[in-house]
């Protein structure tokens, strides 16, 4: 289990498989030294950003999917801790982010695609939208993708969303964290923290 979460009642969080840059992009919109880096699995517990003086926190979770160095049995107990720390906290999750890399999405989620099989990111995508948590699928590493609107599109048919992706602004956002461009993202994020009437939190996005 993961511990050590600040009580806090409002709570925006970054999912996603390892080394698709969920650090980067919390070093992003925090300003904070985190610790990213070349090796996947770098994140073993959640990183909690809280505020003294606001009910609100701001959590990247560890990555699942392959780890370097990491045992089987140590990548499923984290996918199962991730699933269960957004079940635990959906009522106060006000916005979930998954962040992808849009280089490798693609060809890992139809390679785990099958009969029997949905790839984890799919398979969460869709668990965080039944616990009616609103979603945005942050496309990270856009500065390798050469073909972008037909990378999006495909995304956007492997999560089951009708294309043209240019349709989903509020679910989509293709960004490139390394280099700070994530407007797209903090956008999104913006309309449903809006729509929750939460204009208050704009200031950490
Ligand atoms: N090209 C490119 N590389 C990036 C981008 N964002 C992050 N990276 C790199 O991707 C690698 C992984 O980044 P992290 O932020 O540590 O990834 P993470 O998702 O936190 O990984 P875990 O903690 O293992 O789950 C690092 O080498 C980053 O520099 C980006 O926008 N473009
Ligand atoms: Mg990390």
């Amino acid at each position: 289990m993961f511990e050590g979460r600040p009580d806090r009642d409002a709570e925006v969080v970054l999912v996603g498989r390892s080394n698709v840059g969920k650090s980067t992009l919390m070093r992003e919109l925090t300003g904070h030294a985190v610790e990213t880096g070349g090796k996947p699995g770098v994140t073993r517990q959640p990183n909690h950003y809280d505020w003294v003086a606001e009910d609100f926190v701001l959590t990247d979770l560890p990555g699942f999917g392959f780890m370097s160095g990491v045992d089987e049995a140590v990548r499923e107990q984290i996918k199962t801790d991730v699933v269960r720390y957004v079940e635990d906290h959906a009522d106060e999750l006000l916005v979930a982010v998954l962040v992808v890399d849009g280089k490798s999405v693609i060809d890992i989620i139809d390679r785990h695609s099958g009969p029997d099989s949905i790839p984890y990111d799919v398979e969460l995508f869709h668990f965080l939208r039944e616990l009616d948590v609103p979603t945005v699928v942050a496309v990270n590493k856009m500065d390798k993708v050469d073909d972008r609107d037909e990378r999006l599109d495909d995304l956007c048919d492997r999560f089951g969303l009708p294309t043209p992706w240019q349709q989903w602004q509020d679910t989509v956002a293709p960004i490139t964290a390394k280099q700070g461009r994530i407007e797209p993202l903090t956008d999104a994020v913006r309309t449903h923290l809006h729509d929750q009437k939460r204009d208050d939190l704009f200031k950490f996005f």
